[in-house]
């Protein structure tokens, strides 16, 4: 008896563990009320009280996607977790409604296992006008003229996947919800390890320019450059579409600054480069580098015949959205003429949301664009980039920023003069 009671002991802290802490993440979550209303929304069959939970735990990230995706393929006109209170949406007539109104501008559950690592700036905040500061989410050579090399470099970098990941870990899993839980967890003890590197390293670039200032007497703006990933983005294409796509690129520019360098590029040099704007629409379509907005509703919302209760968390899936064969038609073909003029006339404003939209759009959304145009000008000019990988090999997974698969992302790059 008591062997029996000895063997079995494990699994029964594990079974208490798991009860107590999804009991304390879903006791103040939903509202009896919204158990009621979400039976009348369109939706799987989920569990009582934790709805999908289990199903979104038991997946890996990069395959949340799928689940999304075959969601919404089965109910329409978008899909609830039932008593979780989570939903998923596509169409672009209710991402309007959500995203263009004052009234829900509280960031989704989803941003809370960020604030830890970026602490309550912009990004993360309940509204704008509570926002006093702006965080420093990436401090890397473009915002702040620091450069990620040495072992200090490595050392950030590894911190920024691992934190990445560890928010994913945290958003999937209810049982790390609860910040108690979570802090006595190997995951917390991992996340802590990664923030003290992260936010050493942010204060340290605060430090230097700081000093830098007092010397300079120039003006310092805290920016948050989450951009990373999107650079890359226009290679993750077939290797010859790729190729003929940067060799068109090349020539805009060579018409815009002829054959010499281009080292003095201006906002009218940036303006005229229509085809390259294109190309990064089109990349940004297909790989957004911020593929799920989430909100949390504060107050009912209204969407046709269905009504969302207050106090849920709404998902809109511009990653799926983007792809959808109703908005783009071949939506997998990376095209950048449908972002010319007369094929963008008629799409719905917003069908196409890479930086999101109303009042809590991208405040970096120009910044990034012209950056991004300079970059390239720059690196295409001198190099050559062909895709090894090609896009059906790249899986891409949602780590706070997209990012593709264990950097499964492969490309040639070889110097143009040679290469000619
Ligand atoms: C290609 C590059 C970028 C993409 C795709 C992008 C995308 C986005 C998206 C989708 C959001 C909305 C998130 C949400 O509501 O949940 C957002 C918010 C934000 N972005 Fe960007 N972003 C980019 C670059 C930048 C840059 C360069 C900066 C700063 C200079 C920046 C600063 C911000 C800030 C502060 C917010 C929060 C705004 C708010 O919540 O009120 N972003 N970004």
């Amino acid at each position: 008896m008591w062997l029996m009671i000895l063997l079995l002991a494990p699994f029964l802290l594990i079974f208490l563990y798991f009860f107590v802490a999804l009991i304390i993440c879903y006791k103040w979550d939903t509202p009896k009320r919204n158990y009621v209303m979400a039976k009348k929304l369109p939706g799987p069959k989920t569990l009582p009280i934790i709805g999908l939970a289990l199903d979104i735990a038991l997946l890996k990230p990069h395959e949340l996607n799928d689940l999304c995706s075959a969601l919404l393929a089965k109910h329409k006109p978008f899909s609830a977790s039932r008593s979780m209170g989570s939903l998923i949406k596509l169409s672009p007539g209710d991402t309007k409604e959500i995203l263009k109104s004052t009234k829900y501008i509280s960031k989704g559950l989803e941003y809370f296992p960020i604030i830890p690592w970026l602490r309550t700036g912009l990004l993360t905040s309940k509204g704008k006008a509570q926002v006093k500061t702006r965080p420093i989410f990436t401090v890397h050579k473009t915002a702040m003229g620091t450069k990620l090399h040495g072992q200090e470099g490595e050392e950030y970098i590894k911190a920024v996947t691992k934190a990445c990941a560890m928010v994913m870990k945290r958003a999937q899993d209810p049982t790390l919800f609860n910040d108690y839980f979570f802090y006595f967890s190997w995951s917390g003890y991992q996340t802590r390890k990664c923030l003290k590197t992260l936010h050493q390293f942010t204060e340290n670039v605060i430090k230097e320019r700081r000093a830098e200032y007092r010397k300079k007497k120039q003006n310092l703006t805290d920016l948050q450059t989450d951009n990373n990933e999107s650079s890359s983005v226009i290679l993750k294409k077939p290797r010859r579409e790729a190729e003929l796509e940067s060799d068109k690129v090349v020539s805009e520019i060579e018409d815009i600054f002829g054959p010499q360098e281009c080292k003095d590029i201006r906002k009218e040099h940036l303006k005229k480069m229509e085809y390259l704007e294109k190309v990064l629409k089109e990349s940004l379509r297909l790989y957004p580098s911020v593929p799920y907005i989430s909100r949390w509703l504060e107050q009912d919302l209204v969407l046709g015949e269905y009504t969302i209760p207050a106090q849920s968390n709404i998902g809109i899936m511009s990653y799926l959205m983007h792809r959808s064969p109703e908005l783009y038609p071949d939506p997998e073909k990376f095209d950048p003429e449908r972002f010319s003029k007369e094929n963008s006339a008629g799409r719905h404003p917003f069908a196409y949301i890479p930086f999101s939209a109303g009042p809590r759009n991208c405040i970096g959304q120009r910044f990034a664009m012209m950056e991004e145009k300079v970059i390239l000008t720059q690196l295409l000019r001198k190099f050559r980039f062909e895709a090894v990988s090609s896009p059906d090999q790249v899986k891409c997974i949602p780590y706070v920023v997209l990012r593709p698969l264990n950097s499964e992302l492969m490309v040639r790059i070889t110097p143009r003069r040679n290469a000619e």
